[in-house]
This record gives structure tokens, sequence and C-alpha cells, in this order.
């Protein structure tokens, strides 16, 4: 049985981009905003000023009232990581047995340590769980530009599924069983981008940069195997492909986070001027505890972590990394 009403959780601007899409891609469509505002732009004025100005979000039915989206034939998970359990228990409330949810977002539950696949199967165990990631900004899907992404559900029927919902020529899944390996790499990139951000703010050079991202991808590789994923869906979209380019764009929140505490602003400073979620902020820590908890080296998530409780400067942490020991590169 294939999708045909899509529910959509969170409209912030990857949410509102993934919707588009799925309608785009022939689906019914409801998305689901915690803001009364965001509700009524979209219904009235068929546009998401908040979160996504300038994209049209046409055909689109949006509500606040969870119980709607549980009527779905699936349902895209879209909140920022730090709330996900408490949209999840939400849509548990309502949920049938055995209801079909993707994770899209990018981050660890920093007060437990957990991916969100462990916080839904907590929230709602039945659910069947999919996972999509990889090197997308919501600007570029929802203007239509060529996108690719991994598409990891636990049996290739459901993969199926979700494939002929929202896969269109412009974007493109690609088929993966490994869930753990695309959580993991979309949730270490945030950190290791707020790293390649701080390099390009203090102008540290082309080089630095190309560096950070290859050991960054070292460290990218050692978490998500010691969770349990495969390192060759590493290699793919949803690792080294999303890694390259929130490493290398502004648009990336993450790395523009990281450019500006280069440039001098203070943690608390960009976050007060931003309401778009910086996931690497709060994901940094939850990386660093899980390091220390699997005896995994990862010196560059680590210092990220260290800079943004504000417990070391830049240049400690810069410093810190570059007088690390001379070792083999494996
Ligand atoms: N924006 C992108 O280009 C993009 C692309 C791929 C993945 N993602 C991931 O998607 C997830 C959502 O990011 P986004 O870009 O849509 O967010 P956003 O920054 O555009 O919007 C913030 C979202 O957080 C929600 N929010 C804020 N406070 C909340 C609270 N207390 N409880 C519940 N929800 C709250 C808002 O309602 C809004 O939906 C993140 O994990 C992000 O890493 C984003
Ligand atoms: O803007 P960022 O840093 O949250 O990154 C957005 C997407 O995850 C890029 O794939």
């Amino acid at each position: 049985m294939s999708f045909e009403t899509i529910g959509v959780i969170g409209a912030g601007a990857w949410g509102t981009a993934l919707a588009i899409n799925a309608q785009r891609a022939g689906r019914n469509v409801v998305l689901w905003a915690r803001e009364q505002d965001v509700v009524d732009a979209i219904n009235n004025d068929q546009k998401n000023p908040k979160y996504l100005p300038d994209a049209a979000v046409e055909g689109i039915r949006a509500t606040s009232d969870m119980a709607e989206i549980a009527k779905c034939d699936a349902v895209m998970a879209v909140t920022p990581a730090q709330f996900m359990r408490g949209s999840l228990e939400l849509l548990g409330q309502s949920a049938p047995e055995g209801i079909s949810v993707m994770l899209c977002s990018k981050g660890f539950e920093a007060s437990s340590l957990k991916m969100m696949t462990d916080v839904l199967s907590e929230s709602i165990p039945s659910a069947v769980i999919s996972v999509l990631s990889g090197p997308s900004f919501a600007k570029d899907v929802a203007l239509g530009l060529p996108t690719a992404v991994t598409l990891a559900a636990s049996s290739p029927e459901e993969g199926e599924r979700w494939m002929d919902a929202i896969g269109r020529p412009e974007f493109r899944p690609y088929f993966s069983d490994d869930l753990i390996g695309a959580e993991a790499g979309g949730a270490v990139k945030n950190v290791l981008a707020i790293a390649c951000g701080i390099v390009e703010g203090k102008g540290l050079g082309k080089s630095a940069h190309a560096a950070l991202i290859s050991r960054g991808f070292a460290e990218l590789t050692r978490l998500g195997v010691a969770l349990g994923a495969n390192a060759e869906t590493l290699k793919g979209l949803c690792g080294l492909g999303d890694l390259v380019l929130t490493c290398s764009s502004t648009q990336s929140r993450n790395m523009s986070f990281g450019y500006a505490l280069g440039q001098g602003q203070t943690v608390s400073q960009i976050l007060a001027s931003r309401t778009a979620v910086t996931e690497g902020v709060a994901t940094a820590p939850a990386i660093a505890a899980l390091a220390k908890k699997l005896d995994v080296e990862m010196p560059i998530c680590e210092t990220v972590a260290e800079i943004v409780a504000e417990r070391i400067t830049l240049s400690q942490g810069i410093e810190a990394l570059l007088k690390r020991p001379f070792k083999a590169e494996n």
C-alpha cells in the first residue's frame, strides 16, 4: 500500500520544504505547526514568512491539531532534536498501531544522549521507523533545485513506499537499510560544520578547512561505527555528502554559527540574533559525552563542545588541536 496522505510535524524551514516537495510529488499533505501564526500564514497566504520566506506553500493544509497528522498514511517528523520527544509523544496519543514515521531531523537528544530512532521507539513503540538525511538545504528543496538524499528504512518494502511517496527527479532518495548510519552522519556533521565555520571566520585558510573536513570525517566514521553504523553508509550522502555541503557554505546555520564565533561574536550573541535552530550547539556536548562513554577519539567534536560551553576560548581550542601528538593517519 502506498502513502497517499503525508503528515509533516514541524513547520520550520525543513518541515515546510519537505511538505512542499511531497505535495509536488502528488501527495495530500497536512503540515503541523506549533505556532498559530504559522498555521494561519500557510492556510491564508500560502506562505511561511517566519521560517521559509520567499517559498510558495501551495496546496498544503496547516494544522495545530496533532490528531489530524495521526490520521495520515505516513508521517515525517521534523521537530528539532531537543524537542522531538515532545512532538512524538503528542503524536503517540492518537497514532494507530504500526504508524510509519520518517525522522528528518539531525541531532542527538542532549539530556539522554539518545538518537532520534531511540526517542521514537520509546515514544511510539509500534512505529515503523525510517530516516531521511543527506545534503539538502531547505531553500534549495523549496526552489526545486536538484537534491539527493539517503532514505534509510527498516525494510526494502517500507523504503519503496517512501521513495514512491516523496521521490521526484529533483529530489532523489537513495535507499539504505542502515538507520543508525543515516542518523549519525547528519548529527555529527553539524558539530563539525561549527568547527569549519570557526576556521573560515578566523581566516585560517582553505588548507586547514580541508584538513578539518577530512579529519572530521574520520571522527564521524569512528562514532558512527561505534554506534552500530556501517562505515560504507557514512561515505554516502548522509555522511560525507552532508559534511561537505554543511562545511562549505554559510547558508548552513551551523557553519555560519562557527563563522560568527571566528569573527569574534559570543555564543549568546549569535543565538540571540537568530530564530532558526543551530542543531550542532546542543548536539556537541552529547557527542562529546558519547565519545567518552564509548571510548571513541573525537578531538574536534570535543573541542567544539568546550568552545560552545565557553569553557575554553577559540585560541585555546585551536592550539590544543594543533599540539596533539603526530600519529598514523588511520
Ligand atoms: N533547514 C534545513 O536546511 C535543514 C535541512 C535538513 C535537515 N534539517 C533539520 O531539520 C530539523 C528542523 O530544522 P528546521 O530548519 O526546519 O528548523 P527552523 O530553524 O527553520 O525552525 C525552528 C523549528 O523549531 C521549532 N521549535 C522551536 N522551539 C520549539 C519548542 N520549544 N518545541 C518544539 N518545537 C520548537 C519551531 O516551531 C520550528 O519548527 C533540524 O534537526 C535540522 O537539523 C534542516
Ligand atoms: O543549516 P544547517 O547547518 O542546519 O544544515 C542544513 C542541512 O542539514 C544541510 O544538509
